[in-house]
């Protein structure tokens, strides 16, 4: 299908942003902007991902180039607030600045504690007061033990939990952290980077799934995904530049049923944006976009790669797209 390559593709602009925290040990994001027939889209899978596992993070730039979304069901959609391994101050100061109800928190990074995690969860509930909601993603950190503690001590230093993201790695560790707890469960990364993203839900691993566009190929694969799997669904970034977290706005809109905040508050990550209408959350919501915005010539040139990093993507997607065209022709 020739629209789903990248041959249909005009401008390519190559961005790097620093973050205002590291996050997922990263300090600076790059991706690439693509301008197609219809629109724009972003293509910046991280830097461990094989050119393999690259191949859906481009089909979503390119459904998002051709303005190929699904009709949305609601016209805004709740968002949480995203906080990284921080010091207890700093993790106030982002929940209050952001106006949202529900916070996620990153806990167990390697070199921190779950004391320490537990001293950031007790300000973010400080922050947040009785009514909001919290949440915690582990990234797979925890072995077995490890996980059961934590959620017990996090559960009660937050004053309650939401649901605890991907405590484990595999979808049979889940299922078995999920049969011994009370806290909800969470699937990001056994959706996100498995084979077959479904297997969450048939192991009984997870009460809710995190949807990332990017990984699963775009908004109507992903929609795809979330009709199959049956769960609860929570959208969130790659922590993407506005254009695409567009993307994710549109998967959320479109859902047929949401009941949690969605992870797209994250432009707040970034330290520059390459819109001029920036997705950042008012009161906690985000409206859902027709379809993702132009940048803006000034304030992309102001984030515009140096030419060794412009050559390291170009390449990448050279790369990528070669691959499209073997195994992704179905579009
Ligand atoms: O879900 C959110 O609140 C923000 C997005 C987020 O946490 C994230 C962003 C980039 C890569 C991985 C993750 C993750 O959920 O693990
Ligand atoms: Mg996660």
């Amino acid at each position: 299908m020739a629209d789903s390559r990248l041959d249909t593709v005009g401008t390519v602009a190559v961005y790097a942003v620093p973050m205002r925290d590291r996050f997922r040990g990263i300090t600076v994001r790059e991706g690439a902007l693509l301008r197609g027939p219809a629109g724009w889209g972003e293509f910046c899978a991280f830097g461990d991902y094989d050119d393999a596992e690259c191949v859906p993070w481009l089909a979503c730039a390119l459904e998002s180039a051709r303005g190929d979304w699904p009709a949305p069901v609601r016209d805004r959609v709740p968002i949480n607030c995203t906080v990284p391994v921080v010091p207890p101050e700093r993790a106030r100061e982002i929940v209050a600045a952001s106006g949202c109800r529900t916070a996620k928190v990153k806990v167990a990074d390697p070199g921190s504690s779950i004391a320490e995690d537990c001293d950031r969860l007790a300000a973010v509930r400080d922050a947040l007061g009785p009514g909001g909601r919290v949440r915690v993603d582990a990234n797979a950190a925890w072995d077995v033990d490890t996980a059961f503690r934590a959620i017990r001590d996090l559960d009660r230093a937050a004053g309650g939990l939401e649901y605890v993201e991907q405590p484990r790695r595999t979808v049979e560790e889940l299922a078995e952290v999920r049969r011994r707890v009370d806290v909800r469960i969470a699937a990001d990364e056994s959706i996100r980077r498995a084979e077959d993203p479904l297997k969450v839900a048939v192991a009984g691993a997870a009460d809710v799934a995190v949807l990332k566009v990017a990984p699963l190929g775009g908004v109507r694969r992903a929609l795809a995904v979330a009709e199959a799997c049956g769960l609860p669904c929570v959208v969130s970034s790659a922590v993407e530049t506005s254009v695409g977290l567009a993307a994710g706005l549109a998967l959320a809109g479109a859902l047929p049923e949401l009941d949690f905040a969605c992870g797209l508050g994250t432009l707040s990550l970034l330290r520059a944006d390459v819109v001029a209408e920036p997705l950042c959350p008012v009161d906690g919501w985000l409206p859902v976009p027709r379809g993702a915005p132009a940048p803006d010539g000034a304030l992309l040139d102001a984030v515009t790669a140096d030419e060794p990093t412009a050559a390291r993507w170009r390449d990448r997607l050279a790369r990528v797209d070669a691959l499209i065209r073997g195994s992704y022709s179905a579009g």
